[in-house]
């Protein structure tokens, strides 16, 4: 934790600074390191002052970039400050390291009330939380989400029509369903994002991927499968808003049971929704099954 400590009126910094946060000259307040010894001179040296800045957030960032970085970016600055003999000049590099650009701050935001808010709602996170009565059905919604049933299900219905259409769309539901678990894995591994830490890792049936958890794999199979099934199935209307109830209570679920953030699911029922377009793009016609198997032999 930076400690306020007050800088002398005279020790005024150069306007290289402005917009870090940096007050008016006159009883303001500089951040210091604890972990830092402080200078002996009360006048710190100017470039110290200009690289730590008054702004807290500056400070964390400085403290968490690598030593490589810190090294050369104290190297450049001790430079600026010996060739200007006294005038402080920041290089352009390190003026964007004092000014965190606004994306990155409204996104370090949004984690921040995602990771609040999926922690508050994970009330049946285990048998002891708020909720944790209705986490037994919870499991059973999860259950109805997951890849293993949905696989069968298409396969076995495929193999039970009667109809070459209907062959033809559990086919291309089972496509579906392959492409959403490579493209699921693909974007786990990539993106690496640990599950909430109040999650209790006992699902049925996961990959080692799985102990990502962006995006969550059951939000973009219910997003994907939905659209699937409202496209290529003649449903009646309360068939049509119990398909879409199911979709979005797969995807709260996730967050109830604390196995995923708020974003996790968000994302992932972007995708899934996306996820869908693809599937009519790549859509296997019997012609087209026919033509693949005669390449094959
Ligand atoms: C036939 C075959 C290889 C099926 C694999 C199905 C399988 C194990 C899918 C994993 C489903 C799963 C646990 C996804 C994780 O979902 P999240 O919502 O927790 O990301």
């Amino acid at each position: 934790m930076p400690s306020p400590r007050p800088v002398r009126a005279g020790s005024a910094r150069s306007s290289s600074v402005s917009g870090v946060g940096g007050g008016n000259s006159g009883g303001r307040y500089e951040f210091m390191s604890l972990t830092r010894t402080p200078p002996l001179s009360p006048s710190p040296p100017s470039h110290l002052l200009q690289r730590q800045g008054s702004d807290p957030t500056t400070a964390r960032l400085r403290a968490s970039e690598s030593p490589n970085r810190r090294r050369r970016g104290s190297a450049s600055s001790n430079a600026s400050t010996s060739s200007t003999g006294g005038v402080q000049q920041l290089p352009e590099e390190d003026c964007m390291h004092l000014n965190p650009s606004i994306i990155s701050v409204a996104l370090s935001s949004l984690l921040a009330v995602d990771l609040w808010l999926s922690k508050r709602l994970g009330v049946c996170a285990c048998e002891e939380s708020s909720w944790g009565s209705a986490r037994p059905i919870m499991k059973l919604v999860e259950i109805s989400g997951h890849g293993i049933p949905w696989i069968i299900g298409a396969a076995y219905c495929m193999y039970k029509s009667d109809s070459a259409a209907g062959q033809e769309v559990m086919l291309n539901l089972l496509m579906a369903l392959v492409l959403d678990l490579v493209l699921v894995t693909i974007v786990k591994a990539l993106v690496r994002r640990r599950r909430p830490a109040h999650n209790r890792m006992d699902m049925f049936a996961t990959f080692s991927v799985d102990r990502y958890s962006f995006p969550s794999g059951h939000a973009t199979r219910a997003a994907m499968c939905a659209r699937f099934l409202l496209a290529h199935l003649v449903l009646a209307a309360p068939l049509r808003v119990l398909v879409m109830l199911w979709a979005v209570f797969v995807g709260l679920s996730r967050v109830l049971l604390g196995r995923h953030n708020v974003t996790d699911v968000a994302f992932g029922f972007f995708m899934g929704y996306c996820q869908y377009n693809l599937v009519e793009v790549l859509w296997l016609s019997p012609a087209t099954l026919y033509s693949m198997m005669g390449q094959l032999e």
